[in-house]
């Protein structure tokens, strides 16, 4: 049965490109998790020695192999590399957000406060783009909870052919990548700056998205780095705010919004979220987190509030069983909130 020590000693045996000492000495594995006989972890290398990193890999992945692992997975994601000091006055280099080959418009989905349904709004969303003939992608940037492949229905990992490109997964007309499928459904992960950001550039850049009308972005809750990296590396179309109308839920909304507002991208519109409790035995209305409270906002902020999506049973067990409620109950009134936000979205030209 393989173990750590083993696999330790296992990349010792593989020599680092750069420094020349063994792949471990380097520092440059990170996050190793051995369970059974899967292997998984990450090279953060720089990216200029690409070439070199994925021979080494290469030979990472067969002596693991001869030591008993069943399964490996290496991903390589890049670290800045620091260019030497350079005295000569040169003109400033604009380096301004990028375009994603392809891909026409880019919306983020965003939230303050965890837990108020922005990865079921942006699931629901991207299905019902799809379902309208939009080409649509959906990238789970929640690195702290992805939980798109689990709503979509989609498991296995994706294949990279040829070490740099990687084939996302795809499910009810929506094209999928997610940092979920590159580690363990329950191994929490934790990513430190750097490394989150090469992995997101390369979700942004190295995903064969192909030819999409709209990639939708399920960001972490939160103001943090993702939000950030996103903002600077790629051109955002807009955000979209999904917010309970707890108090609580709209006061870390603004700041959500505040954030978006500093990074120059469009606030499109705000979701109120359960906002009323629709009972599934007797259909009775109650608002079990107050109501109204981001219209409210949303009128104080001058943008639209995009749907009133209700709390209800049937959104949760359709996400939990991978089909989406636009999926699986199209006709349900729950289904047609969604589908409001992807008209509206279509009509203002950003899906
Ligand atoms: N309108 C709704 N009615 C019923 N259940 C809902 C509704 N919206 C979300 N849920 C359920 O609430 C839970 C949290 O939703 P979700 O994962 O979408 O939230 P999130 O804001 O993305 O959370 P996180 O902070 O983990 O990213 C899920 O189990 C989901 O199925």
């Amino acid at each position: 049965m393989l173990d750590r020590e083993k696999v330790l000693a296992a990349l010792k045996q593989v020599s680092d490109p750069v420094s020349g000492g063994d792949l471990m000495a380097s520092g440059v594995v990170r996050a190793l998790n051995v369970e059974q006989d899967a292997v998984r972890f990450v090279m953060e290398i720089p990216p200029s020695r690409a070439d070199a990193y994925t021979r080494a890999r290469d030979q990472a992945e067969q002596v693991l192999k001869s030591a008993g692992a069943t399964n490996v997975s290496i991903v390589l994601t890049a670290h800045e590399e620091k260019a030497p000091p350079d005295l000569k006055p040169q003109a400033p280099k604009a380096q301004g957000p990028e375009r994603v080959p392809g891909v026409a418009h880019i919306i983020a989905i965003a939230s303050g406060k965890g837990g108020v349904g922005k990865s079921t709004v942006a699931a629901n969303l991207a299905c019902a783009l799809a379902q309208q003939g939009r080409k649509v992608g959906l990238l789970d940037a929640d690195v702290y909870g992805p939980s798109q492949p689990r709503m979509l229905g989609v498991s296995g990992r994706p294949a990279s052919p040829d070490g740099k490109t990687i084939l996302p997964l795809r499910n009810h007309g929506v094209t999928l990548m997610s940092l979920g499928l590159m580690t363990n459904d329950d191994q929490a992960v934790v990513w430190r700056g750097p490394m989150l950001m090469g992995a997101l550039q390369q979700m942004l850049f190295q995903v064969q998205w192909g030819a999409l009308d709209c990639l939708i972005v399920d960001l972490p809750p939160g103001t943090g780095d993702v939000q950030m990296t996103l903002a600077q590396k790629t051109q955002v179309d807009g955000a979209l705010i999904v917010s309970t109308p707890q108090d609580v839920a709209l006061l870390d909304a603004r700041k959500g919004i505040d954030m978006f507002t500093q990074l120059k991208v469009p606030l499109l519109g705000m979701i109120e979220n359960m906002s009323t409790h629709i009972c599934s035995s007797c259909g009775h209305e109650e608002h079990v987190f107050g109501h109204g409270g981001v219209a409210a906002e949303a009128q104080k902020l001058g943008v639209p509030l995009l749907a009133e999506v209700p709390l209800h049973i049937d959104i949760r067990l359709a996400a939990d069983g991978g089909a989406p409620i636009v999926v699986s109950q199209p006709d349900s009134a729950q289904a047609r909130a969604f589908r409001d936000v992807a008209n509206a979205l279509v009509a203002e030209g950003v899906a």
